[in-house]
Formats: C-alpha cells, structure tokens, sequence
C-alpha cells in the first residue's frame, strides 16, 4: 500500500527521519514504536502527505504523492489523533461532517452514515449532537473514529489514539477497534507509546530510533530474535505491578 525509499526529513539541525526504507502492506496493521522523538510521528505524517521528505521518495499503491494530487490520496484515508482532535465548537456531527460536506453530501447522508458508524463504533447515538467538551474521553476518540471512517478510507492512520484514556476504557477500546479492524479490513498504521498496545493490534512492528528502523517484524520476533539489545531493551521496558512487591 505504501513504500519508502530512503526517506530523509530534517528539521533544521534536528533529524526527524534518516534513510527510511518501509513497505506496509495492504490490509495489515502496523505500529510505529519507538522513544520520543524517534520521527514516529512524522513518518505518519508522511503517509498522509501532511509533511513531505527532503530526499526520497513516498509511494502510495505504486505512484509517488505529488503534492497537486493530494486531496484525492487524503480522502483515500482517515487520521485519527489523540483525543479525536475534534474542533470544540462544532457538535460531534459537525465535526464528522467536514469534510463530507465540502464534497457535496447532503445532511441526511451524512447523519446517516454517522449513525451507521456510530453503532459500529458503539457510541450513543446521542452523543452525536453534543460538542466535544459534552462527551467523555472515550467517545472523543469514538467520535475521531467515526469522522476518519466517514468516506470509508482504504487506510486508517492512528497517532496515539488511546494515549489519553483511562485505563479500562483503553482496554475496551482497545478489543473494539482491534475487531473492527479486522472486520473492515483496512491498512492501519498506528502510532503508540505502549509496547503492549502495539503487539495487541500489529501483524508487524516497525520500532525506530533516531529517526532509523532499528527492526521489523511481527511482535514475537522482536521479542524473541531482537536485533541489537536496544530491541530487547524497549521491548520489555515496562513495569507490571508485581514488579512492586
Ligand atoms: N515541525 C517540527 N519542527 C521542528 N522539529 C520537529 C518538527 N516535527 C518533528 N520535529 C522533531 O523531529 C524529531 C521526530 O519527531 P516526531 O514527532 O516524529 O517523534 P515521535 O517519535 O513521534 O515522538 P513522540 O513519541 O515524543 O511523539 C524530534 O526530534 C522532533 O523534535
């Protein structure tokens, strides 16, 4: 679906990306791992073609992004970020009507294909009238969820969608989008801090460092055949609580 050759982004003396090569294939999900300021980011970033390489190159089903084409490649996919990234003084079914709108849909389309998805995305039907400050954490994100789905994408980009939750609503929201994924069958590539997370939704795991893939693979191979001891290292950085006793 995507391939990078060699992709380099700096950011004045700061490198983001670093000779990146990477394919994701269709219909799978992958998650971009890594510490902070590792270019997860903006690798995502990339794909959506809201930043742009300095060398190398961004394909998308074979054809390089040009920057003249790119509402046609943005409307192909939905970008979800933390906390939905919703404007606060739209309701929610404005918010998921943006961009629908812009493109023409009547307001029964789109309330009808809002309501369509929010009983996929388990969100009151409700809450699609009231504003982003009315509506819990989880169902911000429900809502995020719903407007990228909205044009039915072939790609779905997650940037930290469930770094904002609480804990029990991040484990269920974590099982419902991991189903719905499956069921819809998209190319998803997610973003996230939580190494269990990533191995929760991922067939391959792209972990970086320094704006380079330290490795790939699926989540069992980095455990089990990590590449340096970095890998092993982020892999199993995390506390459980018995840690404490
Ligand atoms: N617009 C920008 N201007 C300047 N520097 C930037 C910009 N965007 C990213 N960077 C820098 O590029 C590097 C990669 O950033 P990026 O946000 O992609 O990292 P990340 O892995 O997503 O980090 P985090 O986990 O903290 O979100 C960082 O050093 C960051 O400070």
């Amino acid at each position: 679906m995507f391939e990078l050759h060699q992709v380099h982004r700096r950011f004045g003396a700061t490198v983001g990306l670093d000779g990146i090569d990477l394919r994701i294939a269709p219909g799978e999900t992958t998650a971009l791992i890594g510490p902070s300021g590792a270019g997860k980011s903006t690798l995502l970033r990339l794909l959506i073609g809201l930043e742009w390489p300095d060398a190398g190159e961004v394909r998308f089903e074979g054809m390089a992004l040009r920057r003249d084409a790119l509402l046609a490649h943005r409307r192909r996919i939905g970008y979800v970020i933390q906390e939905g990234g919703l404007f606060p003084h739209l309701d929610a079914i404005g918010n998921v009507g943006l961009l629908p709108r812009t493109l023409g849909w009547s307001s029964a389309r789109i309330t009808t294909r809002a309501s369509e998805l929010a009983a996929l995305c388990r969100l009151p039907d409700d809450a699609l009238r009231r504003y982003p400050a009315e509506l819990s954490g989880g169902q911000r994100q429900r809502v995020g969820l719903i407007r990228a789905l909205m044009l039915d994408p072939d790609v779905l980009l997650l940037d930290e969608p469930l770094g904002a939750l609480d804990p029990i609503v991040r484990f269920d929201l974590q099982a419902e989008m991991r189903a719905l994924f499956e069921r819809l069958g998209k190319t998803v590539v997610l973003v996230t801090h939580d190494v269990a997370e990533a191995a929760w939704f991922a067939d391959t795991i792209v972990l970086l460092r320094d704006g380079r893939i330290v490795q790939q693979g699926a989540p069992r191979t980095l455990l089990d055949a990590p590449a340096e001891p970095f890998v092993r290292a982020f892999m199993t950085a995390q506390r459980s609580v018995e840690d404490a006793a």
